[in-house]
């Protein structure tokens, strides 16, 4: 078995500790890198208190020294903090896996254009249940076309900073995309006083914030004396982490290229 050399980027974060965790228990991976941004207090830390025991792999904010022999950087962080790992790993010849969300529409094409040089798994949500649940979205677009109103809530912790969350929006756009319609144009984020009337032609947004809710997603087909919901609701983060570490091994056979959880999951 080979093994592969995993950075993980934001160590110290909610994902970055479950990372971590998840990278040190398999089998075929090694914690090459534990990475943090610059002044954080983690710096020089023992990656493995994060988690648990220490493992004697040391937080760095030298991006580019640690990146050395790593055959995949995941980066679960903030945008600006991404795009800064992404030019390191593309001069480096490293794939990286993004789980970050929040990107704006030119940020995701500097994601895209990467994958000329190197592997890239990009997606909002690396849970085998969402991306699942996209596929269900897609069929029950198609055959709910006509007379039912989509609605999509999502509910997510008290310290996210991005809303609608990348996988609601991803959602809209699978509903969007198989009803031929663009979700730019079509797009209602919450309502507020006289609203008027709902537009069949809308899909609406609706953002929850609180406590500890790991991350809820409801898609709502409601018609005319039924309605037709899709949820998925995520308990542990450990769901995502095992997502990316799939991620991985994916682009260690396939390398340079843009793909998504759909393509790593044979969704597609
Ligand atoms: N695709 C998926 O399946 C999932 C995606 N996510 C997404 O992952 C991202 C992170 O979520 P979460 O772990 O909850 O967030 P946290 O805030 O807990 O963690 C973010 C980490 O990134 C670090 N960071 C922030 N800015 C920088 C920077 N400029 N340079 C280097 N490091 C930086 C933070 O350091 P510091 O604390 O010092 O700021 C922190 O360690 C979010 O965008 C979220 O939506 C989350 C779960 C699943
Ligand atoms: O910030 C989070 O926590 C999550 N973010 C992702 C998103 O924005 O869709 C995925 C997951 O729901 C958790």
């Amino acid at each position: 078995m080979s093994i592969l050399n995993i950075a993980i980027a934001g160590s110290s974060g909610r994902m970055g500790r479950v990372l971590l965790e998840s990278v040190a228990q398999a089998p075929d991976m090694r914690l090459a890198a534990a990475l943090e941004r610059k002044g954080s207090p983690f710096i020089g830390k023992d990656a493995g208190e994060l988690f648990g025991a220490p493992c004697g792999v040391f937080i760095s904010e030298e991006m580019a020294t640690a990146l050395v022999g790593c055959h995949a950087l995941i980066d679960f962080t903030r945008p600006e903090a991404t795009l800064d790992h992404l030019q390191a790993c593309r001069e480096l010849g490293v794939n990286i896996i993004i789980g970050t969300t929040g990107f704006s529409v030119e940020q995701k094409e500097l994601i895209a254009d990467a994958g000329r040089d190197i592997g890239v798994v990009f997606a909002p949500n690396m849970s085998v249940g969402v991306n699942l649940s996209l596929k269900l979205l897609d069929m029950a677009a198609r055959v709910l076309n006509e007379g039912y109103d989509i609605e999509i809530v999502e509910a997510h912790h008290r310290h996210k900073v991005d809303a609608p969350s990348g996988t609601a929006l991803r959602m809209g756009e699978v509903v969007a995309n198989a009803l031929g319609r663009n979700l730019e144009e079509c797009a209602v984020y919450g309502r507020e006083g006289v609203t008027g009337e709902r537009s069949p032609s809308t899909i609406g947004f609706a953002t929850v914030r609180g406590g500890d809710i790991v991350g809820d997603h409801t898609v709502m087909f409601a018609g005319t004396g039924e309605r037709v919901e899709i949820t998925h609701k995520a308990s542990s983060r450990a769901t995502f982490a095992l997502g990316a570490l799939r991620a991985a091994r994916f682009l260690a056979q396939r390398g340079k290229g843009l793909f998504d959880m759909q393509d790593v999951l044979g969704l597609r």
